[in-house]
């Protein structure tokens, strides 16, 4: 569970990317952070991953404050990036065993993730090979994988669909929906309200850097009985 309390973030002196943000998100959930572009989503994320500090408010992950608590909170969740380029230089399996060092994932355990994992994504035949030979597909694949491999109980995720092709994407929305099933959390930002609409049990809408709403997409319609759909309902309320 993550709580976002209070939450301000400001870039120079009047350049308010997200005010005064209020919301959570539960466990046995995934909950959708939709917002059009410059909405805030990333900066919150950078917030709740310890990337960036905020001006003002708190960020309690499973109860561990992020700033005061880093490697404690840290522990907590497994974040999937939307630039999955790093660690180039390294093969996957050596990315993999790293990060499993990192976290102190037992071998015998992470074996069997990596095997698990590397197969739904039918990557295993590459795991040898260097990242920088990857596709974004692959490298994405990749960090998916990295961002599990301690089983976190939160798992956040930055456009994750994002150079997917449809296998891989259909095999991601099954990983996140087995995740929130378990009775963990599953936070992820989209720009694709299908998939928002089709996988989540909740969304959070941001505009300017302000939270609009946050429920069930049932509570989100009967705020507007007259639309149709997801698509409709954003375009109302981020219309200016
Ligand atoms: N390092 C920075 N310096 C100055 N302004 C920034 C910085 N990072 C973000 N911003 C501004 O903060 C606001 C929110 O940006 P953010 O990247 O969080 O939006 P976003 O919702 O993730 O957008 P997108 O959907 O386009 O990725 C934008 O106005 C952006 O220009």
């Amino acid at each position: 569970m993550i709580t976002i309390d209070h939450i301000t973030k400001k870039f120079g002196q009047d350049k308010v990317a997200v005010k005064d943000a209020v919301w959570t998100i539960p466990d046995g959930a995934i909950t959708g952070f939709i917002g059009p572009n410059g909405a805030g989503k990333t900066t919150t994320f950078k917030m709740v991953t310890s990337v960036l500090k905020p001006d003002a408010g708190k960020i309690l992950i499973n109860g561990m404050d992020i700033v005061k608590q880093p490697v404690k909170a840290k522990e907590q969740f497994g974040f999937v990036s939307d630039t999955p380029d790093n660690f180039l230089r390294l093969k996957g399996i050596e990315y993999l065993n790293f990060m499993g060092d990192i976290y102190e994932v037992p071998v015998r355990e992470r074996t069997r993730f990596i095997t698990t994992y590397a197969n739904r994504f039918g990557i295993e035949q590459v795991l040898g090979d260097k990242i920088l030979s990857y596709s974004h597909g692959m490298r994405q694949k990749k960090m998916i994988m990295v961002a599990l491999i301690h089983s976190p109980s939160v798992w956040i995720l930055d456009e994750p669909m994002t150079g997917l092709d449809p296998q891989a994407s259909f095999e991601l929305k099954k990983m996140m929906r087995e995740h929130a099933d378990s009775g963990k959390s599953v936070l992820f930002s989209t720009h694709v309200l299908e998939v928002a609409e089709k996988l989540c049990d909740q969304v959070v809408m941001i505009c300017k850097g302000k939270i609009q709403f946050q429920g069930t997409l049932d509570q989100l319609e009967s705020k507007f009985p007259e639309d149709t759909d997801l698509e409709t309902i954003f375009m109302e309320m981020t219309w200016q």
